[in-house]
């Protein structure tokens, strides 16, 4: 018999999710699954809850939240040492790391992707103590604050924000930091608006932010975008959607096995929309880290 561990934020999304997991439930257990349901209630519940499940004989875990609970899950696995596979029912408001890897979002489909058992090894990004399954970012607008724009959580959530709103946009709020980037690839000292380093290429919803990425490749990629005036700035948005920005000359882009990143100011960096502690730091890639079931 099967034993299925079921992660479940009730914070992520919207409320019909719980109804759609309790029918996947029935579902597997109808198929002689053992099932059983763990709801977070607070930060850090799904790792502890997962690295519980790697130490117990658990076969599979099905986790249903958005990008930051699932990120919790794979850092579970990370610091684990038997690695169980992963099936990610999204129900955050973006879920980039699911769309990317396009998994399904109709229950029966879903349940049938439990039942093929297919599995495939990602990387994920490290950064100090922390991982990443798809995304860490900092830099533009960093002034902005998180507790000024809540709705706005992610700093590519407030890069939209501010896309939408272009003429808010004045020099005053552009402001840069100067980052140090040390890489076998570059190293460099420049004034910079924005860095992403990223796992998987759909980031913060826009789908091809980093358009080679590829969870496959051992490579983290890096896009940086420096300081610009408005017009500059307006030209790098407007090409983000095709993944045409990557040219642009304010735009540097390249992949990386390790970046070390260092400013001195007080940067903080997003780890898939939530709070990941501050520069200076070191991201680098964990290959083959997280077996999800796709
Ligand atoms: N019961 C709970 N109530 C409130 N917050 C919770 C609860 N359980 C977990 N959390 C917090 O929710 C965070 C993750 O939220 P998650 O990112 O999955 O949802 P989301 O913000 O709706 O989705 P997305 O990131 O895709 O926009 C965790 O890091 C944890 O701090």
């Amino acid at each position: 018999m099967k034993k299925v561990k079921v992660i479940f934020n009730p914070s992520s999304g919207r409320q019909s999710t719980e109804r759609k997991l309790d029918r996947l439930c029935k579902l597997l257990l109808d198929d002689g699954y053992l099932v059983n349901k763990f709801i977070t209630k607070k930060k850090d519940d799904a790792m502890l809850e997962t690295i519980k499940a790697c130490k117990e004989d658990w076969d599979i875990i099905i986790v249903s939240g958005g990008d930051g609970t699932v990120n919790e899950v794979a850092k579970g696995i990370a610091k684990s040492e038997r690695k169980i596979p992963v099936a990610i029912l999204s129900s955050g408001t973006v879920n980039d790391f699911a769309n990317y890897m396009e998994i399904p979002k109709n229950i029966n489909e879903f349940y049938e992707m439990i039942k093929r058992e297919k599995f495939i090894d990602v990387d994920l990004g490290k950064v100090n103590d922390e991982y990443f399954v798809n995304v860490a970012a900092g830099g533009i607008l960093s002034n902005v604050g998180y507790q000024v724009l809540p709705e706005t959580k992610m700093v590519l959530g407030r890069l939209a924000y501010y896309i939408e709103g272009l003429r808010e946009i004045t020099l005053q709020n552009l402001e840069s930091i100067n980052l140090n980037i040390e890489s076998e690839e570059y190293s460099l000292n420049d004034e910079v608006l924005l860095f992403i380093v990223s796992n998987s290429s759909s980031i913060g919803g826009f789908k091809k932010l980093a358009p080679e990425a590829d969870v496959l490749d051992g490579l983290l990629d890096v896009v940086i975008i420096k300081k610009s005036g408005v017009q500059d700035l307006a030209n790098i948005f407007i090409n983000i959607f095709s993944g045409g920005h990557v040219n642009h000359p304010n735009v540097l882009y390249f992949k990386s096995k390790k970046v070390e990143l260092k400013t001195n100011r007080d940067v903080p960096i997003d780890l898939d929309g939530e709070y990941g502690g501050k520069l200076p730091a070191t991201f680098e890639v964990v290959p083959n880290a997280f077996r999800i079931i796709i």
